[in-house]
């Protein structure tokens, strides 16, 4: 059994010995326990024991360590420390945007990161130290944003919005942030903080910049807030005597308290006449050797060993009672014993949870409509303002088509060809003829079957010379006529297999080819071969043979897909779609969302309550729209303007098109979960562009493949897709068929699987 007695009012000023907690008689030590739990609750924060490093746990940056503080309701605490002691990092930990290695913090009565504890959420304000503002938002729409975040109905923004603008003097709503002065726009950042007048509010150095008269009119108003006794306040500052103002004061030095008092308690107890010089002294003596009393945590409240009870306390020795304390199990203990509520209020109370649980709703809902209305509200305004973005989105992809069609897959023409014509002793370009039956100058004959559009033919008077010009690049090929050509090709046909060898090679034309380039050595050969067949038939026809017997003994009916003479962009615009698609969602997502966070931005929103969910759905949303369009664009101009077969169900197209961009755009989130510099997601994101495109089937079938990078090339999120694509494009194949309803299945699963590493970085990010 415990009991309680009150026997003064609370002080908002924090004094430990006029707490009433500190009035409390105990019965047994677990009675007491149980109350230093309660105690704990009371306060508007209580970091117990707290350990945080930064890098892995092999080679850890220890950054706070068994560090005690204690910050009491309708009080402002003042965190004093030197730059990179710590201050920032134990902020971040206690609004729930970090989490300890060990120990323990209460924020209001329930622990940062859970549900229903309201923080991180409406419960706290926080100024980040980066300004942390979109710079293509004016001020009002900076106040909406976070003011729906907030929760707020838009008429409440509106008035809160005059205050603030009056208050902070800040210049006319309509003013774009970026065009702000620096300390315009940290009053700015300091009046999102402020905007839903929350409970308790954390501000990271919101002085910084500010001209003195504004200095102190923040202070005064923090002074005005805490008054009341409901709101308390956490501020950090270099200007160390402006800090004279807070009710009670913690320095900090190397990841620990090494004070927590009110200031003029410090002052006094270290004989000093500065802030500064107590900050000295108690470094001078931490470097000394652990001289410096230790902050326990006892019965009485928090406060600082005092120097009477000699100078030489050892470091952060925790009260036993308090250390290691179990929330859970004292809260139980509570229930049998005393009757007090589960949530371990004092009887006659009501549930501090209970009552405080301002943010109760999310702890059923996935999330509220002025979140998701502000976020996607925000992704759109951004883009819409940005003028490079709006091109990148829907410009490039346009462009992209436009240039695949018109530089891709097309037939190369004016190659040069190096041409000998001894058989009719041709120099100048004229080869004459007779197209009936005539068995004269057959050399020309078939040479006005090469196709002049895209050969032209230079006639040379010397073999080696020809030859010369290939090698010198002047020429991709060799067509060589011996004198006799006309002769021999004539007794050739007359003769049939009784014709001898010399009449058989002196009746065939000679060609040397420059293959360095396959494409246009294959097309040459595919010509050179095509237009023999041709002359040949028409010389048959002409002569009323049948022209079949010219040709070689098989015969190619109509393809049962695509054309005789299929086009490469048919073959490679499918997987080209696709990648466009892609990758442009890729850059778009990974680049967005690592310049919020390295500007402050996502800390900010997380800090108001925004989970990593709601900004993934946010972004899903933005980029559908965006997909879509992209998607239009793509197919209208692939498909309407320059004609790339489409046989089956556009549906499917569209379906699958858009798809692969959200695969696309969750693949950007998992590269921003993951790089912390933009620098990297770049490279990251181009470093993947090359492997995925080559080994995806896009510009060779993934049959070339050796075996074992078949098997990694199938498993490549563009890869079944691609194929997929090009058989609905091209064979007109419907969903049914399994290499159709494969690329989508594997688009689903991809997409499934970049959420959820995303949500895994994210999370894993955050402890
Ligand atoms: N994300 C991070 N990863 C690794 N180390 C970090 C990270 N953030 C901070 N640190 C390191 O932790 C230490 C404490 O940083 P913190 O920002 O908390 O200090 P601070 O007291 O707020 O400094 P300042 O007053 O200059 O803002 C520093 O050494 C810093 O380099």
């Amino acid at each position: 059994m415990f009991y309680y007695r009150e026997t003064s009012p609370p002080s908002p000023l924090g004094d430990e010995k006029e707490s009433k907690m500190s009035q409390i008689q105990f019965s047994s030590p677990s009675d007491k326990q149980n109350t230093l739990a309660l105690q704990k609750r009371a306060e508007a924060v209580c970091v117990q024991n707290a350990y945080k490093h930064y890098g892995s746990n092999k080679r850890p940056n220890h950054v706070l360590s068994k560090l005690n503080m204690t910050v009491k309701k309708g009080t402002i605490y003042g965190l004093l420390g030197a730059s990179g002691c710590g201050k920032t990092t134990l902020l971040s930990c206690i609004v729930g945007r970090r989490k300890l290695n060990s120990g323990d913090i209460w924020v209001l009565g329930g622990k940062p990161g859970t549900k229903g504890s309201g923080v991180p959420g409406k419960r706290v304000g926080y100024m980040p130290q980066e300004i942390a503002l979109y710079g293509e938002f004016t001020i009002k729409e900076t106040m909406m944003y976070f003011g729906w975040i907030f929760g707020m109905e838009t008429r409440e923004i509106v008035e809160r919005l005059r205050f603030l603008l009056d208050f902070l003097d800040l210049p006319s709503e309509n003013r774009m942030v970026k065009n702000l002065s620096g300390g315009q726009q940290r009053r700015v950042s300091f009046a999102v903080a402020l905007m839903h007048d929350p409970e308790l509010l954390i501000l990271d150095e919101p002085t910084v910049g500010v001209d003195p008269l504004l200095r102190q009119s923040i202070w005064t108003h923090l002074v005005r807030i805490t008054s009341s006794g409901d709101k308390t306040v956490i501020i950090t500052t270099h200007y160390i005597e402006e800090a004279r103002q807070a009710h009670c004061i913690g320095l900090m030095r190397s990841g620990r308290l090494l004070a927590e008092d009110p200031p003029q308690a410090l002052l006094r107890m270290y004989n000093c006449i500065s802030l500064e010089d107590v900050f000295l002294k108690l470094s001078r003596k931490q470097g000394q050797g652990n001289q410096v009393p230790e902050i326990t945590v006892s019965g009485g409240g928090l406060g600082l060993n005092k120097m009477s009870k000699r100078e030489e306390a050892p470091y952060a020795n925790e009260d036993a009672q308090v250390i290691g304390l179990n929330f859970h199990q004292s809260k139980e203990v509570l229930i049998v014993d005393n009757g007090v509520g589960s949530n371990g209020d004092l009887p006659g109370k009501k549930s501090e949870a209970a009552t405080d649980c301002t943010d109760c709703a999310g702890r059923f809902s996935f999330t509220s409509r002025g979140k998701i209305k502000a976020l996607i509200q925000k992704n759109f305004l951004r883009m819409w303002r940005n003028i490079g973005v709006m091109l990148f989105i829907f410009a490039l992809p346009v462009m992209q088509v436009i240039l695949f069609c018109l530089a891709i897959g097309r037939d190369p023409s004016g190659l040069k060809m190096a041409i000998v014509n001894h058989d009719v002793n041709v120099f100048d370009g004229y080869c004459p003829y007779n197209s009936s039956c005539s068995m004269k100058n057959l050399s020309c004959r078939y040479l006005d079957n090469l196709k002049n559009e895209s050969i032209i033919k230079n006639y040379y008077a010397d073999l080696d010379d020809a030859k010369e010009a290939v090698r010198q690049g002047e020429a991709w090929g060799v067509i060589y006529f011996n004198e006799n050509y006309t002769d021999s090709l004539v007794a050739r046909l007359a003769l049939g297999d009784t014709a001898d060898n010399e009449t058989i090679l002196s009746s065939e034309v000679e060609v040397w080819l420059d293959m360095s380039n396959q494409q246009i050595g294959l097309m040459l050969s595919r010509d050179i071969q095509f237009s023999y067949r041709d002359f040949a038939k028409g010389l048959l026809s002409s002569c009323n043979y049948n022209p079949k017997v010219g040709d070689i003994p098989i015969d190619f009916k109509d393809p049962i897909y695509g054309d005789t003479n299929p086009s490469f962009t048919d073959f490679v615009a499918p997987g080209v779609i696709l990648t466009i698609v892609f990758f442009l969602a890729v850059a778009l997502t990974s680049s967005a969302l690592i310049v919020e966070r390295t500007e402050g931005l996502l800390d900010r929103s997380w800090v108001a309550g925004v989970s990593p969910g709601e900004i993934l759905f946010s972004h899903v949303v933005t980029q559908f729209v965006v997909m879509c369009g992209q998607t239009a664009l793509v197919l209208i101009f692939m498909i309407l303007v320059f004609g790339v077969k489409s046989n089956g169900n556009i549906a499917y197209v569209v379906m699958l098109t858009i798809l692969q961009g959200l695969c696309g755009m969750c693949f950007g989130f998992v590269i921003s979960a993951a790089c912390e510099l933009e620098r990297n997601a770049i490279q990251l994101a181009l470093g993947s562009f090359y492997p995925t495109l080559l080994l995806s089937g896009v510009i060779w079938p993934i049959e070339g493949m050796p075996w074992i990078l078949r098997y990694v090339s199938t498993c490549l999120p563009l890869t079944l897709a691609t194929s997929s694509l090009r058989s609905i494009l091209t064979r007109g194949w419907p969903i049914t068929d399994p290499d159709v309803y494969m690329g989508f299945v594997s688009t689903i699963l991809w997409i499934t699987l970049f959420l959820v590493l995303t949500i895994t970085i994210l999370r894993f990010k955050r402890g």
